[in-house]
Parts: C-alpha cells; structure tokens; sequence
C-alpha cells in the first residue's frame, strides 16, 4: 500500500499538517547540562527569544512544539515535535536548533522518526462501524495540560499474522477506547524502517487517570501480547509554547 506524499504547501498550516498522511515526525528529548546554569544570566534570558526567532525562520517549513518535561522525567528537560512535509527540513531545524545557546548547552537522549499514514484497519471499507464511531466522538475535555509520547513495537509473530487476524486485533483495541475520545487527543507515526521501533503514539489530555484506566484497558487485550516495547521510554511533559518552555528552563 502506498501512502501518498502531500506536496509541501507555501505555508505550513496547524489545521491542515496534523491531520495529512505522508508528514513526518521528529521527536527529540533534551536534558540541558549542569553547565546551563553558569551560562550568564543575560544569555540565558535571551534563550527564548532566540529559540522564538528560529522558529519563525524555518516556520514554513515545519511545524514545531516544545514541551516541557523537567521535574517529570529524569532524563530529559524538554522536547520537540517538529512535523514537516520533507524529513530533510526537520533534520535542518533541529540541527540549527544545536547552535542556539540553549541547544549547545543540552544533549539529546532520544530521538524517535515516524511518518503518518492513512488508517491501516479501522477504515471505512474495512471496519464501517468502528470509523463511524471514531470519526463521531470529539474532545470536550479542557484544554490538554499533558502531552504523553509512547513509542511502540511488535514482534514478528504480529507482523506475520494475517491482515483479517490483525484487523481483529486492532478492532479489539478500538472498541474499549473509543470511550476515551472525549478527554484523551491522540496521533500515530510509523516508524518501521525509519527507526527501531513500529510506531509512536502521541496523545493530549488533562485527564491523566482516564489515560492511566485507557493505558490500563490496552494492556488487557490480546494485542499487548505481541508488544516487544511499550514506551521505554514513555514521556510525560506539560504543554506551553516554546518561549514559555525556554523561560521555566532559563529560570
Ligand atoms: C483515545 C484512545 C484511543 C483510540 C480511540 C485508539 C484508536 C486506534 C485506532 C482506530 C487504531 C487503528 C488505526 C488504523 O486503522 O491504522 C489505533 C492504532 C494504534 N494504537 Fe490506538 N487508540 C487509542 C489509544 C491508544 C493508546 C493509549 C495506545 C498506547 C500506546 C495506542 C496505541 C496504538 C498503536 C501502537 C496503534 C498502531 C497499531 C498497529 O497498526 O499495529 N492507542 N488506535
Ligand atoms: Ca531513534
């Protein structure tokens, strides 16, 4: 099957990039070095402001979130989604992300590339019920506070079962979280062949209990059965702009 790869728009759009097949993800973790604290305190106030600029700089080309981790993992402070229509523009990004005060004062201690894609199994000709239900629920929730990213792998006992078998599974997955579209947001990236896991799963939420009794109810199918990685790492950070992560981190 084969994914059809948008053209990269004049402008890159919120609305629009999320929701598209073909665009690729780049998530990587930071942990900033003891030594960000002896950076002088003036460069380290003007961190945000130049990380704000960078942003602005590469806006038509990808699309970047930052969030905020610290005092939630121990390995990392922060991390960036960047979603881009070419996985090249991305790589530019982040390598200029490098020589920003910040991002030379910080190391990488995760970096996980996916792409989207249309539905594999709950479609609309393969399972008309489920997508009806998928597409009809909507997020009422507040804002999402949390943002959770799990990175996901299958043994190959999966990958050999065949399409109808794996149809069942995934209808099996579907059926006890449709309940959880309206406080849990949620997007998939494949990552098989691009990196050494199958998926990251990206979810918003400002419910992290339903998300615990959600993680919770997928752990009690079959499918978890075939799960080599589940997370490892799972991270948990909270959701502002990227100035305002810059900021609490320059504190
Ligand atoms: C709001 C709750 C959720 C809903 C409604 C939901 C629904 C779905 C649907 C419909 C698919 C199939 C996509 C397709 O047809 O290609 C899917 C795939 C997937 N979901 Fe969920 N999901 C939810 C939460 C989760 C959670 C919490 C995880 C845990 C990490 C997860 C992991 C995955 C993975 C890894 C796949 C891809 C599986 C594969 O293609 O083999 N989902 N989900
Ligand atoms: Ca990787």
């Amino acid at each position: 099957q084969q994914a059809m790869q948008p053209m990269q728009p004049m402008k890159i759009e919120r609305g629009t990039i999320l929701t598209q097949p073909g665009v690729f993800g780049v998530f990587t973790m930071f942990k900033l070095r003891p030594d960000w604290n002896k950076v002088p305190a003036m460069e380290r106030k003007g961190a945000a402001e130049e990380v704000k600029k960078l942003i602005e700089k590469h806006k038509d080309n990808v699309l970047v979130d930052l969030y905020l981790t610290r005092g939630l993992e121990t390995n990392s402070d922060f991390f960036f989604r960047i979603n881009a229509y070419d996985l090249a523009k991305a790589q530019t990004f982040m390598r200029e992300f490098r020589s920003t005060t910040i991002g030379k004062n910080a190391d990488v201690f995760e970096t996980l590339v996916g792409v989207t894609k249309p539905l594999n199994y709950i479609s609309k000709d393969k399972s008309p019920g489920l997508n009806a239900g998928l597409s009809s629920a909507t997020y009422s929730g507040p804002a999402p506070r949390y943002v959770i990213v799990i990175p996901v792998k299958k043994n190959a006992e999966w990958w050999n079962m065949s399409p109808e078998e794996r149809l069942k599974e995934m209808e099996v997955h579907t059926t006890p979280t449709l309940a959880y579209l309206v406080n849990v947001k949620r997007k998939l990236y494949h990552s098989t062949g691009l990196d050494d896991t199958d998926f990251i799963t990206y979810f918003e939420t400002d419910d992290l209990t339903a998300f615990n009794n959600l993680m919770l109810s997928l752990a009690q199918v079959k499918e978890n059965k075939f799960h080599v990685r589940w997370g490892s790492p799972t991270t948990l950070g909270t959701i502002h702009s990227p100035e305002d992560v810059i900021k609490a981190l320059a504190d």
